[in-house]
């Protein structure tokens, strides 16, 4: 059975006082309301980490991500933050190649495939973000562009290390937008890149792996959204600020 997984990507919000306030509430809202066997992964700026930890201690089904990771181990990297500082604090999962990375930090294909490797080689899994722009969508072979970020940031890997690769389809055009594809454009994408990664790895290895939608997903669309056979969850933006919609987004899954 694939897991369950809802993470909220905080990306450069709250200041210290609200991302406590925020994971309380999440906690004890999960705590009363949420049963099964979901995943919730919190995504904060890295600052809060640590301190955020200690919030989640209790809560077995909790986890926390960092936004980003170097593809350096260490060194003269001023300003960044090395997958072994993630390990040494705890952290299980780290983002990878989200879409406001790769456009406003040049992140490549190339790139994101030595964050990955890195990110694996210290325990971390990887939440592998991919997904095409609107002019893609409408003008190219959106799905063969989406296949081609897989092949060349995580295709290299054995099965074994992908199975701790979390994906992530994220359409550029319904991060931020509040236009969300619908279940079915999701649908579409989502069972596309568990073909590829079948015909690579076989059915066994696609079949367990999570793949998550985000974009514009609330408490009203995600329902319908998780209810498709190949989306395992979400990753949600904006609508992870909010404890009572985040937990109803939570409850949905
Ligand atoms: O980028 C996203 C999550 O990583 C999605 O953001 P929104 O949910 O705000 O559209």
């Amino acid at each position: 059975m694939r897991k369950k997984i809802v993470a909220g990507n905080w990306k450069m919000n709250k200041l210290a006082d609200e991302a406590v306030a925020l994971t309380s509430e999440l906690v004890n809202m999960a705590n009363d309301e949420v049963k099964g066997d979901v995943k919730v992964i919190l995504c904060p700026p890295a600052i809060y980490l640590t301190t955020l930890k200690k919030y989640i201690e209790e809560s077995p089904n909790f986890a926390l991500a960092a936004q980003n990771c170097s593809d350096k181990v260490s060194g003269a990297f001023t300003g960044e933050i090395s997958a072994a500082m993630l390990q040494s604090i705890g952290i299980e999962y780290v983002l990878v190649g989200h879409s406001e990375r790769r456009q406003y930090f040049n992140e490549s294909n190339e790139l994101l495939a030595a964050k990955v490797n890195i990110a694996l080689e210290y325990g971390i899994s990887p939440i592998f973000c991919c997904g095409e722009s609107l002019d893609q969508r409408q003008n190219e072979d959106y799905i063969g562009f989406v296949k081609n970020q897989i092949t060349e940031s995580l295709f290299h890997l054995s099965a074994e290390q992908l199975l701790s690769v979390v994906i992530a389809y994220e359409p550029i055009w319904a991060i931020g937008t509040g236009l969300t594809a619908s279940a079915e454009q999701a649908q579409e994408m989502h069972a596309a890149l568990r073909a590829h990664i079948a015909a690579k790895y076989g059915a066994e290895t696609a079949e367990e792996i999570s793949i998550l939608y985000g974009g514009s997903v609330t408490a009203a669309s995600a329902d319908e959204l998780f209810a498709s056979p190949d989306i395992d969850g979400g990753l949600v933006g904006g609508a992870s600020l909010k404890s009572r919609e985040f937990t109803n987004i939570i409850k949905a899954r």
